[in-house]
């Protein structure tokens, strides 16, 4: 069976505890704090795998989870980082927040991509000495990984979509032009599933072409397969319009044609506005009055016309070259850019909202903002990151809008927990 969506949950390693531990040696009394860090968590990572082509594997297995770090421990020993988790997937999968239904990849090539990123591991109490706490009996505790439940469906990355009703010949032209078999029967719906073919046009000139199977009126609003199939052509940048004409079927060429462009046309303009090239099938069965009244119809249309009988594979040629041809002058297929922006625990967070904000007599804005105190830890001024992290909590968090709002100006200064900055705006 084919199964081209699925709903998985990824979850990253959480990081390990920092340690607490005191340096213990004979003769020496006191020994200062010891306690090294936790290691990070493993991150979730995606990676196409050109040898998959379907989500069927996702329908068994739901959870993928990333290693945790180990907890720290004493003589400043840090904590091994959790490995990364590598999920496989098919090239041209989109991957969705279930959540919100935003993207957060297209699996369009072969760059990995980080989904769920594991925790930072905790600071161990040897970071925690100061002058006046001379004996810190805390370590910071393992942040937890990220965790989302993901929508997974799988596009075909194909150059160019066959599209027709059924039993016109799409799944006997594939055969016969690609190294793909397709189960070929005299039924309606015979391919259940889009079949993939690598077409080999010159000695390294391949393309791919997708029979899309299950074209009926009405498709487009859902009768039939229709619906669920057309998807896996929308990143075809050529459609291959596979009619009979002979009207074995005794259904008319050119009617078929309409219906099936209409079908198109109402899932998505985008897709009907595709080239598309009209092959002609069946001619060994047809008449050649019948021929040439639909080729004088698609001429009329303006697109290019083939006359074609995937049965004998006469002119089948003729259409690929054509169709190689035409691709090279096409761009290629669209990406879809992620959408998706990951919800922020500390933002989320009521106490986000609790800050303070005084001006003294310095001229300087003390701001006092508890929820500050940790990201103020680990923000790093020399990480573009990191600073655009820091910048998004102050604006969220209405810290800017405040400031704003006491008329600071672009140099005043801004003291957070003894950290002063400038052009905060
Ligand atoms: N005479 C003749 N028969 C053909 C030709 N091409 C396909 N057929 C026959 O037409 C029937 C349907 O062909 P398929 O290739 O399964 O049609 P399809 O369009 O893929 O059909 P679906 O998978 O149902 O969408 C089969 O019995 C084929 O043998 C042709 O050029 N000439």
């Amino acid at each position: 069976m084919f199964i081209d969506r699925a709903k998985i949950l990824v979850k990253a390693g959480s990081g390990g505890n920092g340690a607490v531990s005191f340096h213990r040696e004979k003769y020496v009394n006191a020994g200062g704090p010891d306690g090294g860090d936790g290691g990070k968590g493993g991150n979730v990572v995606f990676q196409v795998d050109k040898h998959l082509n379907t989500l069927i594997d996702f329908r068994y297995k739901k959870k993928y989870v990333a290693e945790d770090g180990q907890n720290g421990s004493g003589k400043r020993c840090s904590g091994k980082s959790g490995k990364d988790l590598i999920v496989k997937v098919p090239l041209g999968t989109i991957i969705r927040d279930a959540e919100s239904g935003e993207i957060m990849a297209d699996m369009s090539d072969y760059e990995p991509v980080v989904l769920a990123l594991g925790g930072k591991g905790g600071a161990g109490n040897q970071h925690f000495a100061t002058s006046t706490r001379q004996i810190p009996r805390f370590a910071k505790p393992g942040v937890p990984g990220e965790m989302y439940w993901l929508n997974l469906e799988l596009k075909l990355i194909a150059d160019v979509g066959l599209v027709g009703f059924p039993n016109v010949g799409k799944s006997t032209l594939i055969s016969v032009v690609s190294a793909a078999k397709p189960k070929i029967a005299n039924y309606h719906f015979t391919t259940l599933a889009p079949v993939l073919g690598v077409v080999q046009v010159g000695m390294d000139d391949t393309f791919v072409m997708a029979d899309i199977p299950g074209l009926v009126e009405g498709a487009s609003e859902g009768v039939g397969l229709g619906h669920d199939f057309l998807r896996h052509v929308d990143r075809c940048r050529l459609i291959v319009h596979v009619v009979d004409v002979s009207g074995s079927e005794s259904r008319d060429p050119i009617e078929d044609f309409e219906k099936i462009n209409y079908e198109l046309q109402n899932f998505d303009e985008g897709l009907a506005s595709r080239p598309q090239l009209v092959a002609a099938n069946k001619c060994d069965m047809a008449s050649e009055e019948q021929i040439a009244t639909f080729e004088s119809y698609v001429k009329k249309q303006g697109l290019p016309f083939f006359r074609i009988s995937a049965a004998t594979t006469e002119g089948t040629r003729e259409l690929v070259n054509a169709v190689w041809a035409k691709l090279q002058d096409l761009p290629p297929v669209k990406i879809y850019e992620p959408t998706f922006v990951k919800p922020d625990p500390v933002l989320q967070s009521e106490s986000t909202r609790q800050f303070t904000i005084e001006k003294g007599s310095d001229g300087v804005y003390y701001v006092d903002a508890p929820f500050m105190e940790q990201i103020m830890q680990s923000v790093n001024m020399d990480d573009y990151e990191s600073l655009q992290y820091f910048q998004r909590v102050l604006r969220e968090s209405g810290i800017i809008d405040k400031l704003e709002e006491m008329g600071i100006q672009q140099d005043d200064t801004v003291d957070l927990f003894g950290f002063q900055f400038n052009y905060i705006l």
